[in-house]
C-alpha cells in the first residue's frame, strides 16, 4: 500500500511500516482530538505567529490531521501554500483556497485545485510544515521514502532561504536515532498533539 519503490534503507523501511501499524490502531475520536491539540501548538509557535506564507499540507489517512490547522491558518489570515505531486516526486505549490477548492488525486491524497505556482514558491514560505512518520532527536526525519520534502528541505538551503521548519507527528514518533543518507536534511522542530520538540540540542 502506497510503498514507493526508492524506500531507502532497510531499518527506514522497518520504521516506516511499524509507525504506520500504529497509526492504523488509533480510533477515529482520538484522530480528531490529536488534530484539534496539534493545531492548538502549531498556532501558539512564536515562529508561526509572524509568518506571512506558511507552506503546509492536508493529511491523508492515518497522518496526524491538518484540517483544523488549515482552517485556523486561513482564518488567521496567513498565505497557505500547498503542494501538489509531481510525477518526479517534486512538489510544486498552489494556494489553499478553503476546503472546497481541494480535489482528490488518489492515494488519498487531496490537492488544491487553484493556479500551479511552481516548485520554487515553497522559497516564499516564512514557515515550513512538514509531514512525517518520525523524526529523531537530531532532526533527522523520515518521510514516505519519495524524497520529495528532502528535495524541498534542499531548496530551500540552495536558495539561502531559511523559513522555520516543523514536523508534525504523533507523540511517540520523535525517536533516539534513525539511519540517515547523505541526502537527508534536518529539521529544527517537531510539534506533537502532546508537545514542541526542538530538536538537534545536545
Ligand atoms: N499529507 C501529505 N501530503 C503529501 C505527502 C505526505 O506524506 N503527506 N507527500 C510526502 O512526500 C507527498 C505525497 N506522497 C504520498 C505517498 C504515499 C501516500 C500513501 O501511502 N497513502 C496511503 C494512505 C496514507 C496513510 O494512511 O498514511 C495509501 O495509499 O493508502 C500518500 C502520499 C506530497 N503530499
Ligand atoms: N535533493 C534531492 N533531489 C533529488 N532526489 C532526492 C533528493 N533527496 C532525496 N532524493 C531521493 O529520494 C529518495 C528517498 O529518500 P528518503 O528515503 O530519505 O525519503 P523520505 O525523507 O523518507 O521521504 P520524503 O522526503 O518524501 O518525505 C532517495 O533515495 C533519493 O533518491
Amino acid at each position: 500500500m502506497g510503498e514507493p519503490k526508492t524506500a531507502g534503507n532497510s531499518r527506514k523501511r522497518e520504521l516506516r511500516r511499524t509507525v504506520l501499524a500504529v497509526r492504523r490502531t488509533l480510533p477515529p475520536d482520538d484522530r480528531q482530538a490529536a488534530a484539534e491539540e496539534l493545531a492548538r501548538r502549531v498556532l501558539a509557535l512564536d515562529e508561526l505567529a509572524a509568518a506571512r506564507t506558511v507552506a503546509a499540507y492536508v493529511s491523508v489517512g492515518t497522518e496526524p490531521g491538518t484540517g483544523p490547522l488549515l482552517r485556523a491558518l486561513d482564518e488567521r489570515g496567513a498565505r497557505v501554500l500547498l503542494p501538489v505531486l509531481q510525477a518526479d516526486n517534486d512538489l510544486d505549490w498552489a494556494p489553499y483556497e478553503g476546503p472546497d477548492a481541494l480535489a482528490p488525486v488518489g492515494r488519498g491524497l487531496r490537492e488544491p485545485t487553484g493556479p500551479r505556482l511552481g516548485p520554487e514558491a515553497v522559497i516564499e514560505a516564512d514557515a515550513v510544515l512538514l509531514p512525517g512518520l518520525a523524526v529523531d532527536r537530531r532532526g533527522l526525519r523520515l518521510g514516505r521514502g519519495a524524497g520529495c520534502y528532502d528535495r524541498v528541505l534542499a531548496r530551500l538551503a540552495a536558495s539561502g532561504a531559511h523559513p522555520a521548519c516543523a514536523v508534525l507527528l504523533y507523540d511517540g514518533e520523535v525517536v533516539d536515532h534513525i539511519d540517515g543518507e547523505a541526502h537527508d536534511r534536518l529539521v529544527r522542530t517537531a510539534v506533537t498533539p502532546a508537545g514542541v520538540h526542538r530538536l538537534g540540542e545536545e
